[in-house]
């Protein structure tokens, strides 16, 4: 905790989970919401708040000087609002970092930054702790990122998700790290490439509070940038040049599951499911499986999933070619890592010729419907439809 210290201070927050949830909550919209918001919950938000800040302290490992630097602007960010200090001077180098870490955060509402810091040590502790989630040797895991546990072993890159607190759902800045990882695992020496989640879910998919940090621009521009990073983000897949395999070793939900359409094997366990609820939350199906599902299964049990948001079983999800074999979970991590292990050790030429000579036929294709997809969405965004439907999720906390 060298550069960064970050001080006990109380903070007098308020806990507006679900206005903070909103996807483009417009103004208007938040004051009718407060009411729902119980003083039980507000105490709740705080003593999260408190109980990380004090977590900080315990962290049995330096978690190095940009994600301290993080936690700082946060905490300024959650207690005090907006940076409203007058810039160090060019020479301070230390208050000049914390300085510009707290100004980059600009209007990110007080309640949201309290929310990030929150995760954010959530993810520290649960990469660190020896406790009941997989603990990644330390020589083997890749530093530089907050949301993901990375490592490669037996010529085999393994790309985990890492926020089992909140069911791995995927962050905006998970999306641009999971991108990273991606052109890595692209250059690395090993042969093939795997995704998982840890703890219970594989994921829960698009994490519902991405949209509530509004840029200056408004929800407009949130819309913009948003299918951007989205079709950035699928891109990386289509293109992705080696055998790319998913373990999913439990529930699946969003774009989790729509992307396993440009995996090459989709390994699960008998407790994983596989749920694509887009009409429900007023929005329209992603990661290329507009195409990838009607041609996996057919169009009619691509449309159950797609519009009727029918939730598949791992049986179900192998039967209609999604999966490429389910196993039972009590043995699920060990005969998969066996076979994979011995996949890894085929000449590895081979197998990337391979791939891209079956992805070259429709690369472009895959392209442009990701395109549509990510433009479409950008307008349902925007849609009094998506935004009825997360706010009726998140004001009554109803469960998919
Ligand atoms: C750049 C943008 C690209 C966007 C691409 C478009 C993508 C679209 C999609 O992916 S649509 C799918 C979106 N996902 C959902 O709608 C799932 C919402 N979550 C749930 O329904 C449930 O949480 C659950 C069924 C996944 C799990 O239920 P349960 O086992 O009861 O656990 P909890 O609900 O208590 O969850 C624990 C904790 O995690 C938080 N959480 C879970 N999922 C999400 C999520 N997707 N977004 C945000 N937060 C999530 C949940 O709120 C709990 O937090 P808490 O402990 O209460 O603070």
């Amino acid at each position: 905790m060298a550069l960064v210290g970050v001080s006990g201070r109380r903070a007098g927050c308020y806990c507006l989970r679900a206005v903070r949830s909103l996807p483009f909550c417009s103004p208007l919209q938040v004051p009718a919401l407060q009411l729902h918001i119980s003083k039980t919950a507000m105490g709740a938000c705080q003593k999260d708040f408190e109980s990380a800040v004090n977590q900080v302290k315990l962290l049995k490992k330096d978690p190095g000087n940009e994600v301290k630097l993080k936690l700082y602007a946060l905490y300024k960010q959650a207690t005090e609002g907006a940076c409203n200090t007058p810039k160090p001077g060019l020479f301070d180098l230390i208050n000049k970092a914390k300085w510009d870490a707290w100004n980059a955060l600009g209007n990110l509402p007080k309640e949201t930054a309290r929310q990030n810091y929150v995760d954010l040590v959530s993810g520290l502790r649960s990469s660190s702790d020896s406790s009941s989630q997989v603990k990644p040797e330390a020589d083997k895991k890749r530093a530089g990122y907050d949301t993901l546990v990375i490592t490669s072993e037996d010529c085999i890159t393994k790309i985990m998700l890492n926020r089992p607190a909140k069911k791995n759902a995927l962050t905006t800045q998970m999306y641009r790290e999971i991108m990273l990882a991606l052109e890595a695992a692209s250059k690395d020496d090993s042969t093939i490439t795997v995704f998982t989640g840890n703890g219970d879910y594989y994921s829960s998919g698009n994490d519902l509070t991405n949209f509530t940090d509004i840029p200056p621009g408004g929800i407009e521009e949130k819309a913009k940038n948003s299918a951007i990073l989205l079709r950035d983000f699928v891109d990386c897949f289509i293109d992705f040049p080696k055998p790319l395999v998913a373990v999913v070793n439990g529930p699946a939900v969003g774009i989790s599951v729509t992307i396993l359409g440009l995996f090459d094997l989709v390994y699960a366990s008998d407790r994983a499911t596989f749920h694509t609820p887009f009409s429900h939350l007023g929005q329209t199906p992603e990661g290329c499986s507009s195409y990838t599902f009607p041609k996996i299964m057919g169009p009619a049990k691509a449309v159950e999933m797609l519009i009727f948001g029918k939730k598949l079983t791992a049986g179900e999800a192998y039967a209609q070619g999604l999966v490429t074999e389910v196993f039972p979970d009590s043995t699920f991590q060990k005969e998969v890592w066996t076979r994979l292990k011995a996949y890894s050790k085929l000449p590895q030429n081979a197998m990337h010729i391979s791939k891209q000579i079956i992805r070259n036929h429709e690369k472009e294709k895959l392209h442009a419907i990701n395109a549509e997809e990510s433009r479409i969405l950008q307008e349902r965004w925007l849609s009094d439809e998506c935004m009825n439907a997360v706010m009726d999720f998140f004001s009554r906390k109803a469960k998919l």
